[in-house]
Order: C-alpha cells, then sequence, then structure tokens
C-alpha cells in the first residue's frame, strides 16, 4: 500500500461517524514535520503532546506517531518535485486526522501551496483559529485579554480555488476579449466597464454550498460555547463586491434562520423585538425608523421594504423569541472586512466567532493573532466531514530555522486543538495549564522574550517545551 513509509506496528485508526472522529485509545496518527522552523517545532511539540497524553492517562492512552512526508523532506525521499507524494495522502486519508508543520510556498511562480493542496484534497473546508489570551504574554495592545475570537475561514474556494491566467497569456487575452466585447456590455450594470488588455485575471468563486456548510460549522461550534460567547459575526465586504462578498453575508443569515431557526436571532430581528418590548404599541413605521437610522431620507419602495420586514420579523418569530428570549440565542451579526480589523482591535469583546471567506480570514487569523502573542501563539484546525489536518497559523519563517529558537507554542496549541477534537480533553487541558504558567513564570522564546518588560533571557524552542511539561504539575 505504501511505497516508501511504513505505519506503525501498534495502534489503531481513527474513524468517523457523521462527521465526528471516533477515536480508539492508540490512535495512529500522520504527522508532517514541515519545512524552515518545522526541523525545530515538530520535536518539541510531540515531545509536549505524548508527556500529556502519558500524565493524563497513566499509559491507559498513547498516540502511535506516523512519520508522512511533504516538501523539501519529501523531495529528499522520493525525487525531486515530489512534493506531497501519494504515500502522504494515502496515509492522511487512511487515519482521518493528521498534523503539521509550515510548508513553503514559492511568491509568483513555481508550485502551488503544498498546505492549500492538503485542504483541497481531502475537502478540509473549515479553517477553525481561535486567538485567545495567555495571562503574561507580552502583546502590543493595552487590553488583549479582552480578545477571545474564533476566526472559522472558509479554506477551499475564493481564491484558494486558485483559478488565475498570467498576463499575456493566450488563455487569459481571450478571456479579457470575451468579457470586454461580449459578457460585459451584456449586464447592463457592468455599464462601460472593461478590463485593461494587459491584466492578469483571477477568478474568486464563492459558493452558495461553500458558505453555508462553513457557517453552519461555526454555528454548531457556537452553540458548544459558553452562553455569552454564544456568536456567530459574517465577515465580508458585500459593500463592494455584492455577489460573492454580500451573498456570502446573505446566505449565511439564509442558513440561520431556516436551519437554526430557535437557536438564532439576527441583529436587525433583535433590535426589531427589543424595540416592541421597551414599546409593546410601537408602530411597525416607527420600528422601522428605530433600526434603520437613515429612514426618512429612503425611497417610499425602500421604506415599505423596511416596513415589511419588521411585519414578517414580529408575525414569524414574536412567540419563539419575543419577550427577551432573543437574549437566551445565538447573536448572529455581520460586519464589513475593513471595519472588523479596527473593531476587534478597539472592541474586541463584543466578538466571539469571527466566519469569513477565505482571503478575509487569511489577514484577520494573522492580524488577531498579532493581538494575543503573535503568530508565535496562533494554532489551527483545518477540518472535514471525514478528515481534519491540524496546523498553525503561522509560515515557515525561513530566517529562524535550525536555531533551535524559534516558538513552537502554535504548533503545540494546534496540538490541543486536537486532542480536543479527539476527545482528550484532560491532556488538553495539562498542555494549557503548562503553557499558561512557562509564560506567566517569564519562561518564553525569543518572540515574547523582546516584548517584555523589564526584559527577560529568551528559552530555546526546546527549552520552551521542557518549560511546558514542568508546569504541568
Ligand atoms: N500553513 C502553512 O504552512 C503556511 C505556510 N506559509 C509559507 O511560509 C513561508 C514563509 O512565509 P512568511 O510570509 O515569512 O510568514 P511566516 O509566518 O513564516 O513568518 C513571518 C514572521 O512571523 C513570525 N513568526 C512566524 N512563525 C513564528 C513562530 N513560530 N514563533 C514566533 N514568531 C513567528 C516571525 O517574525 P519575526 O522574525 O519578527 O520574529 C517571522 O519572521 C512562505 O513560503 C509561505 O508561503 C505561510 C503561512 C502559512
Ligand atoms: O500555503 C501557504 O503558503 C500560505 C497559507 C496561509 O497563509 C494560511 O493558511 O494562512
Ligand atoms: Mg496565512
Amino acid at each position: 500500500m505504501y511505497d516508501k513509509i511504513t505505519p506503525p506496528t501498534t495502534g489503531e485508526k481513527i474513524t468517523f461517524k457523521n462527521g465526528e472522529p471516533v477515536v480508539p485509545d492508540n490512535p495512529i496518527i500522520p504527522f508532517i514535520r514541515g519545512d524552515g522552523t518545522g526541523i525545530d517545532i515538530w520535536p518539541a511539540t510531540e515531545k509536549v503532546l505524548d508527556a500529556a497524553v502519558a500524565k493524563a492517562y497513566n499509559g491507559k492512552r498513547k498516540i502511535s506517531w506516523f512519520k508522512v512526508y511533504a516538501g523539501d523532506e519529501a523531495c529528499d525521499l522520493y525525487g525531486t518535485y515530489q512534493y506531497l507524494p501519494q504515500d502522504t495522502l494515502t496515509a492522511i486519508k487512511e487515519y482521518g486526522v493528521a498534523i503539521k508543520g509550515p510548508l513553503t510556498t514559492p511568491v509568483g511562480g513555481g508550485i502551488r501551496s503544498l498546505n492549500v493542496a492538503l485542504r483541497q484534497i481531502f475537502d478540509l473546508y473549515a479553517c477553525v483559529r481561535p486567538c485567545r489570551y495567555y495571562a503574561g504574554t507580552p502583546s502590543p495592545h493595552k487590553n488583549p485579554e479582552k480578545l477571545d475570537v474564533i476566526v472559522y475561514r472558509e479554506n477551499t474556494e475564493d481564491i484558494y480555488l486558485g483559478i488565475e491566467w498570467k498576463q499575456g497569456s493566450e488563455i487569459g487575452d481571450r478571456l479579457i476579449s470575451i468579457l470586454n466585447n461580449e459578457l460585459i456590455p451584456a449586464t447592463p450594470e457592468h455599464g462601460k466597464k472593461q478590463i485593461p488588455l494587459d491584466a492578469g485575471i483571477g477568478i474568486k468563486p464563492i459558493s452558495k454550498s461553500g458558505s453555508q456548510r462553513l457557517v453552519r460549522r461555526a454555528i454548531k461550534h457556537a452553540l458548544q460555547l459558553p452562553k455569552a460567547k454564544q456568536q456567530v459575526t459574517l465577515v465580508h465586504k458585500g459593500n463592494i463586491m455584492k455577489y460573492t462578498e454580500g451573498a456570502f453575508r446573505d446566505w449565511g443569515y439564509e442558513l440561520a434562520t431556516s436551519e437554526f431557526r430557535n437557536e438564532t436571532v439576527t441583529e436587525r430581528e433583535s433590535w426589531i423585538l427589543g424595540n416592541k418590548e421597551k414599546n409593546p404599541n410601537i408602530s411597525l413605521e416607527e420600528n422601522a425608523r428605530m433600526i434603520d437610522p437613515g429612514f426618512d431620507a429612503l425611497t417610499p419602495e425602500k421604506k415599505a421594504q423596511i416596513v415589511q420586514e419588521v411585519e414578517t420579523v414580529l408575525n414569524s418569530i414574536w412567540t419563539s423569541h419575543g419577550d427577551g428570549k432573543w437574549k437566551e440565542k445565538i447573536m448572529v451579526n455581520d460586519r464589513i472586512a475593513d471595519s472588523i480589523f479596527q473593531q476587534i482591535q478597539t472592541r474586541p469583546d463584543e466578538y466571539s466567532i469571527l466566519a469569513t471567506m477565505n482571503l478575509n480570514g487569511d489577514y484577520l487569523s494573522d492580524a488577531a493573532a498579532a493581538i494575543v502573542g503573535g503568530l508565535g501563539m496562533g494554532p489551527g484546525a483545518n477540518i472535514g466531514d471525514s478528515c481534519a489536518v491540524f496546523e498553525a497559523t503561522h509560515g515557515t519563517a525561513p530566517k529562524h530555522a535550525g536555531l533551535d529558537k524559534i516558538n513552537p507554542g502554535s504548533v503545540i496549541l494546534s496540538g490541543v486543538m486536537m486532542l480536543e477534537y479527539m476527545g482528550w480533553q484532560e491532556a488538553a487541558d495539562l498542555i494549557k495549564k503548562g503553557l499558561g504558567a512557562a509564560i506567566a513564570n517569564g519562561e518564553v522564546t525569543y518572540d515574547l522574550a523582546r516584548l517584555i518588560e523589564p526584559p527577560v533571557e529568551p528559552l530555546k524552542c526546546s527549552e520552551f517545551a521542557e518549560a511546558i511539561i514542568k508546569h504541568f504539575g
């Protein structure tokens, strides 16, 4: 079955039932070490995960690691250009849950991203990136502890579909010609727009099914959170791109108010219901005026639409959601992408789950990680319905590779997410406790040490792993 790798002789497969993993006590888990700093981070991560599992379960549970190859390491073993060998894909498919270090992607030309390829091959449609603060972590922000968000990023569409034509290429030029001469003139709303003849072309597809399965998972996750964090914010740039970004928002609301009608309330619905609660005799028009501050300046048609919206909400959900019952539901709201970047800095405690399309979520997850301590503290998971691959938000940070210096925190915390996904909460909790205590004690790698006042001597990558284990207690 495998060409150059051999699975461990002990251990069993993780299987999936209704999209959830069924985990034996001795699962076999494939891992990819990763390029660049992966060489430093992976051994530190493995050590911490093994120590936590051993301590939490006294030997009753154990992970059998299965080394598989991707990136530079794969080319060394399998030959030139064998960046993602079939062995690796077979192993991840067979064992279902895997963890990886970062992999290099060249800019401008060369191979397409291996990281993205893995997400697409296994249809890992939700990229889940929690950003929460560990006490003592230095941060450029005054109150980083107020940020506790989970970026739920769509992981297969938008720029990840990767459909592009190079400037000057035959097909690219043909496409521009068809667009300029046939399709744009045939669409009156595009007016006299024309694509510059020397443009490269990229296509940004956003599907209803892709958007809704992401939002569905985000809402299900919100249902597991404490009451105060039960909120899903749909992030989009729908004011500019209406049929992709705007549609993502609309499909998100549509899903929330159909599949999860009893569990959710939208922000606008909450205003309408709240207005009636404060003033039971409020007219439909007055209510409409209160939810739309520019109401009086609107056209009669638009005013009628909003009045109709108010009436529909009151008729359809007053009984189930009115009289304050909506306060017990998951709040679904939306924010325009540029605004959410400033909102997570100025009003961080108002947000919880941020459901995004691919590119917005890429930016947002790095930015949110920066608030809570930087990319060394940014874990992640790529989740599908029959497979999950855990990996950090950051890349290979090549200038720090091989120096035993980099912060392994993000991959270790990705391991924590993996343990939680497997239901091994006790081991996950031990690592969070150890990591929190190490940071609070000033035992940190260079990235955090340089921000602490007064400065502390940084630990090596491997020493940080040992400090975490020491603080398991
Ligand atoms: N999923 C993946 O595997 C990803 C892969 N990549 C790939 O990684 C390569 C390098 O990308 P690049 O843009 O440099 O981004 P990186 O995320 O690799 O690194 C950028 C900077 O972030 C900081 N950083 C990154 N990782 C850590 C860490 N573990 N601990 C502390 N600080 C960290 C460092 O800052 P400083 O030097 O200031 O300390 C580093 O120089 C590219 O080929 C890219 O495509 C990128 C993102 C994700
Ligand atoms: O695959 C890459 O090189 C980049 C991926 C990335 O930036 C991400 O997953 O956040
Ligand atoms: Mg990124």
